[in-house]
This record gives C-alpha cells, structure tokens and sequence, in this order.
C-alpha cells in the first residue's frame, strides 16, 4: 500500500483518482507545521504541496521512502529539486492548470492599479464620496513590457492586445517568431525597462533573476511606470521598488507575491498606490481542480513506476518526440527485465540498439527506460526515471546506445544486449500493433512472445525428448503452460526455448529441468 500525504491546501475533489486507487492511502493535511512534516515524511511514498510547504534538504534527508514530490501548481522553488534528484525523487509538477487564473488575476491587478479601485473601494466603504483623489489612467494605448512570455505571458499579452494595448516582451529562451505571430514585439530587457508604462512579470524565481527589477533596473524606467508582479517574490528587489515609488518614479505596484511568504507587515503596505494580494494567482476553482487532478495522476503513474511526463528533474524531451517514443517506454523497460533476468551475476555493460522508424528520434528516455528495467532486477533501491542513470554510473555499468535507421523485418525495433561476468544475452523486441510489447528474438533466434507474466527460457539441444520432459516435469507442479516458442538456427543445432507459465515455477522443478540431457540451462523470468 502506497501512503500519499497531500498538504497546503490542495483541492480534495481532484484528489479522487487516488482515493479510488485500491493500492493508496491518502492522507489529507491541509496545514502541517515544518516541525509536523519533518516528525511524518519518512512514512510516505508520496507528497502534493502547493508553494507554503518548504521541501528541504532536511526534510528529503528523512523521507526515506519518498518516491515523488507532486507540485499542485507551477513553481518549483519551494522544492530543493537538486537535494530530490540526488535521492532519485521525482518532482512533478501541473503546468498549464493555472495558466488562466494568474492571467486573469495579473489583468484584475493592472485594472486595479490603473484605476485605483482597493483604494476608492476602502475610501468609500469607510464612508468617504471621494471622487477627484482617484482619477485613473486608461490601458488602451499604453505599453505592456512583459517579461517571460511563456505560459502566463503570452495569455497575459493576448489580453492587453484586446484592450488596445501595444505589447513587447522580453524573454531570452523563446524564439522570437512564436512570439511576434502574437502581435507581440520582442526586444530587449533594457529596451523594456525604458519603452513600458506598465510592466509585468511572467518568469520562474531562479538565481539567474532573483531580484531582476533592482534600484538600477528602476532607474532605466520611463517615470511614472507601474510593475505587476504576479510570478514570484524575490523577482522584484522590494526595498529598492518602496524607494521608487517614494521617489515617485514608479507610480503604483500590484503584487500577488513576496519574498517572504506568508507576510502581513511590509513598508510597501503602507503606500497608497500600492496594491497587494496574498499570493492569490492560481486561486480560482477551475485552476485548483485542474492542477489536482493532474498531479494526483502522475502520482499513481509515479507509484506504479511509470513515466511521469511532467516531471521537472528527468531530462526534458518534446511533446512531439514523447508522442512518438511514448508507446516504446514499456517495451524498453520489459526487454531491459528481460534480459536482466537471462544473465547471472553482476552486469557491467548494457548496449541499446535503435533500429527502424524509431531511430530517427532522440530516443536516450528509453535507454534509461532499459536501463531502469536492468537494474530493477537486482536493486533493493527504487530506480526511476530521475536516478537510473546515476545509479548506473556509480556501479559501474557501461550503457552504450546506437540508431540506425534500416530494419528489414519490423517497422521499430529494440535491440538490448546485456554482459555479465558469466555470460550475455541478447533480446530483441518490437510493439505489436503499435501497442503490445513482444520479444521477438533471442541471441539471434526467432522467438515471438507478449512480454509479459512469467516465462522460462531454456537454451537446449534441438533433439527429440527435451520438450515433452519439460514439459512433464512442469506439469506435475500442476503448472499450467499458456505458450511456448522454440527458435533454432540449423536442425539437430542448438536451439531455444520460451515458455509461458501462468505461475512461477519452483526452484527445485528449475534445477529438474537443468539436469534434463541437451538442456544447457534455464532461467525463469517474471515481468
Ligand atoms: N501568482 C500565482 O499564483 C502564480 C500562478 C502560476 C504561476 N506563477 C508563477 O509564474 C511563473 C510563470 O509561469 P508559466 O506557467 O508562465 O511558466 P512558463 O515556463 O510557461 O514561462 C516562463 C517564461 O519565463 C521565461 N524566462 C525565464 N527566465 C527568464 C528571464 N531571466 N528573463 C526573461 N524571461 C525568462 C522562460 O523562457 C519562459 O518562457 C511560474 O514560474 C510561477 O512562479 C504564479
Ligand atoms: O506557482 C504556482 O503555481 C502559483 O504560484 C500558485 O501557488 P499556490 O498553489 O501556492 O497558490
């Protein structure tokens, strides 16, 4: 049973598919101290937090069982990701999900801002008709600097597009085009600072710019220029922005987010043009429910030792090429079982081979995968897709991986030869139907087998007489055999035999067989 802890406030309603999932336990803790969550981790398998929760080194230090660490949101930067990845945790997160609610909220919070409205709002409820301290300015013609234009950003300009605003941006890891066939013109930082009379800020918090509006990033600014920060606390330096809208060079600020989390004492709080909101971004309904349901996901995916496509610590690769390598994860990882299972003793050398259509994408995500699937055999410690290549790199296996495109006989096909001190083996396979994982050679000889359940492979002499007393010997286990394959290359030569058994066979039936004469082994396999 998998033990998963959901804290900060996550949505319960998009926490179903785990509380359906029969091999979970869910607990749901909305508020947990820093003390409290250090006293529980080591229980759980699984943790889901939003941004309050600070995932330490600490805390990672004692989750010895922790498999994944879901992000029921976007930022990551209250996860020690590095500290994760060393212990071969997956960090996940929802991207998309809330997309809509912070561009929403970041449209409220410019309105806001330009109009005056928190203020007006408090004057008039406290009783004040004051209409001339609150005349606004309007958004149509004024220039939106966005900086970051991913996700956010981009849904952000679209919006001040439609409310005649002239949009430019400033983001260095997107290629200007994608940008510009918005109606958004691309320019640089500095010509952003000085060009914008509003600007906002889209980016993730990372060393590269923590504290990117700084005193001289407000000195290039047009004077009476606005800032919204909805993206994260330690983007905008706030000791030297309270200094520009003192000065008056900044003439208000709506911030979402602080450096400090959670705050209710700050000097900004005290100035009327400025406008706060407790990290309300991704607080809609919609978005909660949405990020829920897609990290409670890719933590059953996580468990049951899938492929966690959003995973933010496992090399990245397009959606496009995932679409195409995706139905080939499973294979790879069987035939890396597999073919573990078919050698004795430690492996030092694993070979991955490409052949087919399949060879002309970057396809290292399934050598890992096979590589996952070789060591899973042997290890104690949960190898997955963040730590397989490491774990490797520290016992000594050598991975080598090679395309080619030409295949004369399956359209993909996965070759994975693995060497052992006494011994190798080589399997190849394919997906049948584009879906079905089947092993389709072994050292060479024609086999043609779903990889799946628990098999014997049994390298004989190609004589009479071997066959039935296998076949004898299994039977009297009362063992049911489901399938059986033989491939040999020349009569009366060597040959091989695979048998589907619908249970494990025991040991000593195993050592039975190997005493058969023309039997030169056997291995019983389980995937
Ligand atoms: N206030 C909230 O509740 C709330 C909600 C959701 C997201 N966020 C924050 O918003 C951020 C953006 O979210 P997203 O989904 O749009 O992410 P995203 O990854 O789609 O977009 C981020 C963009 O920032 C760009 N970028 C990175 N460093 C930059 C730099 N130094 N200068 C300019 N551009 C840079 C990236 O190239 C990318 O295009 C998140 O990281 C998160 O911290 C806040
Ligand atoms: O990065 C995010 O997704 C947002 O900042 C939302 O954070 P929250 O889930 O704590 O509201």
């Amino acid at each position: 049973m998998y033990k998963v802890l959901a804290t900060d406030g996550v949505a319960p309603e998009g926490l179903a598919v785990l509380q359906n999932a029969p091999d979970v336990e869910l607990d749901i803790r909305p508020k947990l101290s820093p003390e409290e969550l250090l006293a529980v981790i080591p229980d759980y398998d699984a943790l889901i937090v939003r941004s309050a929760t600070k995932v330490t080194a600490a805390v990672l230090e004692r989750a010895a069982k922790l498999k994944i660490i879901g992000r029921a949101g976007v930022g990551v930067d209250n996860i020690d990701v590095r500290a994760a990845t060393a212990r071969g945790i997956i960090v996940a997160n929802a991207p998309g999900g809330n997309t809509i609610a912070a561009a929403e909220h970041t449209m409220g919070m410019m309105l806001a801002l330009a109009r005056n409205i928190p203020e007006a709002n408090a004057r008039l409820k406290a009783g004040v008709w004051d209409k001339k301290s609150f005349v606004g300015v309007e958004l149509r013609h004024k220039v939106l600097g966005v900086i970051g234009i991913g996700r956010i950003g981009s849904e952000v300009a679209k919006r001040a597009l439609a409310m005649e605003m002239e949009v430019i941006a400033y983001d260095p890891y997107i290629p200007a085009e994608r940008v510009e066939e918005l109606g958004v013109r691309m320019v640089s930082l500095d010509a952003l600072l000085r060009q914008a009379d509003f600007i906002t800020i889209h980016t993730p918090l990372s060393k590269e710019n923590y504290h990117l509006l700084n005193k001289e990033a407000f000195e290039k600014m047009k004077p009476g220029v606005r800032i919204i920060n909805c993206a994260r606390g330690g983007i905008v330096d706030e000791a030297a922005l309270y200094a520009a809208l003192k000065e008056g060079k900044v003439a208000g600020a709506a911030l979402d987010v602080f450096e400090q989390e959670p705050v209710t004492d700050s000097p900004l709080f005290s100035l009327p043009n400025v406008v706060v909101t407790p990290h309300l971004g991704a607080s809609t309904v919609e978005a909660q429910l949405g990020v829920a349901k897609v990290i409670a996901e890719e933590i059953l995916v996580a468990l049951r030792g899938g492929f966690v496509r959003n995973a933010v610590n496992v090399p990245f690769v397009r959606p496009e090429v995932l679409a195409e390598i995706g139905p080939f994860i499973g294979l790879a990882e069987k035939l890396g079982r597999f073919a573990a299972q078919l050698v004795s003793g430690r492996i030092g050398l694993v070979e991955v081979s490409f052949s087919g259509e399949i060879a002309q994408y970057d396809v290292s995500l399934l050598t890992t995968a096979v590589l996952k699937g070789v060591l899973s055999i042997a290890l104690q410690e949960a190898v997955n897709f963040v730590n397989a290549n490491e774990v490797a790199k520290k016992r000594g296996i050598r991975v080598t991986e090679t395309r080619r495109g030409e295949e004369e006989d399956y359209v993909s096909l996965i070759t994975v030869r693995v060497v052992a001190p006494e011994g190798e083996r080589t399997v190849a396979g394919t997906l049948q139907r584009g879906k079905e994982p089947r092993v389709v050679a072994i050292d060479g000889y024609r086999v043609d087998t779903p990889l799946e359940g628990h098999m014997l492979f049994i390298p004989h002499m190609d004589r009479p007489r071997i066959i039935g007393r296998v076949g004898n010997l299994i039977g009297a286990q009362d063992i049911n055999i489901a399938a059986m394959q033989v491939g040999r290359k020349v009569i009366g030569g060597p040959a091989v035999m695979l048998l589907a058994v619908d249970s494990p066979v025991p040991e000593e039936t195993l050592t039975e067989i190997a005493k058969v004469d023309g039997i030169m082994g056997v291995k019983m396999v389980s995937l």
